[in-house]
């Protein structure tokens, strides 16, 4: 048996996952109409729309299996998501890859297997939707064309998620995904008695960036920041951009001394990014934090005012600072 190997975008894939928020929810009729369709069309016992998480596939719909998920090593599908193209196995015995693969000589005893990567908006092969049977078949080019139609209904309801989900331009959350996720992971932390701190970062001077190199300058800033945050902050955080030039973090677990290095990680990259870019004028932002600690648990909305405020003292601070005479020799 052969794993299947790890895509170059992987982070990035994970992390689109992550904000569409769709790993271990409910079965959902919108997912499970298409494999009913797929496993009508192409009378076969099994379809599914697995998608591929670090170290397993999680199936969103599944007609035909009882299991919900399996490893990532023995997944097909951690094949299918390496090229745009249908996996198409007619008959796993015969094939080096498949052939000792625990799906294959146990159950759910794959023998034929079809898989169009389905991609989300930003272009990230999330998963598939496939197709299995417990004998070996073939499929004709007309079928691929099925299947890539089906997979293209899968992709519909990623864009919907996608859109209300997450921010277009950055691939951050969006408020909405932001408040959904941060609220499923403060109420953890609230359970646990674990501390969390809340981040609220707003860019100093954002509208002069617009108004004096464009909107497109603009917007390259507004990603920069979203992938420093990205780069600084850990997979589990929680980052979304809420408004223009307003981002927030969620960091669950996380003691004052660990928020404090990832600060300063992120100061660090900064700086470099803007010795790199010299793009005539510096990146820079204002930040807040608001904590809840073990025995102070706090709701996440007073997180967020509480950042927010906090943020706003440091910027006023930062441009008072500014206009007294010291800062200008
Ligand atoms: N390029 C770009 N600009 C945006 C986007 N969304 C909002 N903005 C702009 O972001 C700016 C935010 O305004 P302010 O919060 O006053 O910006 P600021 O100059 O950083 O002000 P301070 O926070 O006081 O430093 C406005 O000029 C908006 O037009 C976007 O998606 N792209």
């Amino acid at each position: 048996m052969i794993a299947p190997p790890i895509p170059p975008d992987e982070d990035a894939r994970r992390a689109t996952l992550r904000v569409l928020q769709i790993l271990d929810t409910e079965p959902d009729e919108r997912f499970d109409r298409i494999t009913r369709m797929a496993r009508r069309i192409f009378q076969l016992p099994i379809a599914l729309v697995s998608l591929v998480d670090a170290d397993r596939q999680w199936f969103k719909s599944a007609q035909g299996l009882d299991v919900r998920e399996t490893t990532r090593d023995v997944s097909f599908c951690g094949h299918a998501i390496l090229s745009d193209d249908i996996l198409l196995v007619p008959d796993a015995h015969r094939d080096p890859r498949f052939a000792d693969n625990p799906l294959v000589t146990g159950p759910p005893q794959v023998r034929f297997y079809a898989g169009c990567p389905v991609r989300s908006p930003s272009g990230h092969r999330l998963g598939t939707l496939c197709l299995l049977d417990h004998q070996p078949r073939g499929f004709d080019e007309d079928d691929k064309a099925t299947l890539r139609d089906l997979a293209f209904l899968v992709e519909q309801q990623f864009a919907a998620l996608y859109a209300a989900m997450v921010d277009e331009l950055t691939g951050l959350a969006n408020r909405r995904g932001f408040e959904s996720q941060a609220g499923h992971v403060v109420a953890l932390c609230q359970r646990n008695a674990w501390p969390a701190t809340l981040l609220f970062f707003d860019l100093d001077g954002f509208k002069g960036v617009n108004d004096r190199y464009g909107h497109a300058e603009g917007d390259w800033a507004l990603k920069s920041f979203a992938g420093l945050l990205r780069y600084c902050l850990r997979a589990s955080d929680v980052v979304a951009r809420i408004g223009g030039d307003e981002f927030v973090a969620l960091l669950s677990g996380t003691a004052t001394e660990e928020k404090d290095r990832a600060m300063e990680r992120l100061r660090a990259q900064l700086n470099a990014l803007n010795l790199r870019a010299q793009r005539g004028y510096a990146l820079d932002f204002s930040v807040g934090s608001a904590s809840m600690s073990a025995d102070a648990p706090l709701e996440l909305e007073t997180l967020l005012t509480q950042a927010d405020a906090a943020m706003y003292a440091q910027k006023q601070q930062r441009s008072a600072a500014a206009l007294t005479p010291e800062a200008g020799r």
